[in-house]
């Protein structure tokens, strides 16, 4: 069996006032995994991301990406493997620069941030023309716009390919269609599969959407009480509704 790109062994998280909220949670995610992840409010969804980018320390249990123990390693150095797309559209780009220049500054990721000595060629223009074309939102007819004054919708699939431009190890996407209207969540999440499919991304999916849930990815993971309750995957994933989710939801 192919061996997993991140793993958390035995990982807990207590915080100060002594409640544990990861709960000695395992998981291996293996090359090209897309995970959805569910569970209620307060589950521990965001905290298992917060653990996997190292925003959060671990109280005890180890993480390791490519089978080395990086537990240690601080949030900053995981950014040369790790993407993180978020549910507020205004975070992940910056407002005043245009699309353009937020998806050259992308193309750094992993390395100082920095648009010195590095210029929007015609050649790169045409390259991220092509690039937002693929979302289908009309985002490649405002590559010259300001970030700051795109709809929610193409500021989230902007904020999608300033994440996947450079390939990350592994793509967090933290209910990144969850501030849109349902059309435009439709549409990014298309877009979004389109995307982890063809450039063979390993991601996790944070929703509440139980049928984007099921209907997306090759793996199921709901989470309860800082620990995972439920984990399928293909056909045992494919062979579950949204009736058999809702009782994970009663707990
Ligand atoms: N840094 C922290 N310090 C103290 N408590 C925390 C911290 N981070 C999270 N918690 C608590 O841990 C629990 C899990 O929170 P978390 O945000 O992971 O849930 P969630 O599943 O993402 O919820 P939601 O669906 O509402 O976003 C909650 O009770 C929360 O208050």
């Amino acid at each position: 069996m192919t061996n997993p790109v991140f793993s958390l062994k035995e990982a807990t998280v207590t915080v100060p006032n002594g409640t544990t909220i990861m709960d000695h949670l395992n998981l291996d995610i293996y090359p090209e995994d897309f995970i959805t992840v569910l569970g209620t409010n307060g589950a521990g969804k965001s905290t298992l991301f917060n653990v996997i980018s190292g925003d959060l320390p671990l109280s005890s249990g180890r993480v390791e990406h490519n089978g080395e123990d990086i537990t240690a390693v601080p949030a900053v150095k995981r950014t040369a493997f790790l993407a993180r797309v978020f549910q507020d559209p205004k975070l992940g780009t910056a407002p005043r620069m245009t699309v353009a220049e937020n998806l050259l500054l992308a193309e750094k990721r992993g390395f100082r941030r920095t648009l010195k000595n590095r210029q929007l060629t015609a050649k790169k223009l045409e390259k991220y023309y092509d690039l937002t074309k693929t979302m289908g939102n009309n985002l490649e007819d405002r590559l010259q716009t300001a970030t700051g004054s795109l709809s929610g919708g193409q500021r989230q699939a902007l904020s999608f390919l300033m994440a996947t431009q450079v390939k990350p190890g592994l793509l967090l996407l933290d209910e990144h269609t969850a501030a849109l209207d349902p059309k435009t969540s439709d549409q990014l999440m298309a877009a979004t599969n389109h995307q982890v499919k063809d450039n063979h991304l390993t991601s996790l999916m944070i929703t509440h959407n139980l049928k984007d849930a099921l209907t997306y990815g090759n793996r199921l993971i709901v989470l309860n009480a800082g620990k995972i309750i439920l984990d399928v995957r293909d056909e045992e994933k494919e062979a579950l509704t949204e009736t058999d989710l809702l009782r994970y939801f009663t707990r």
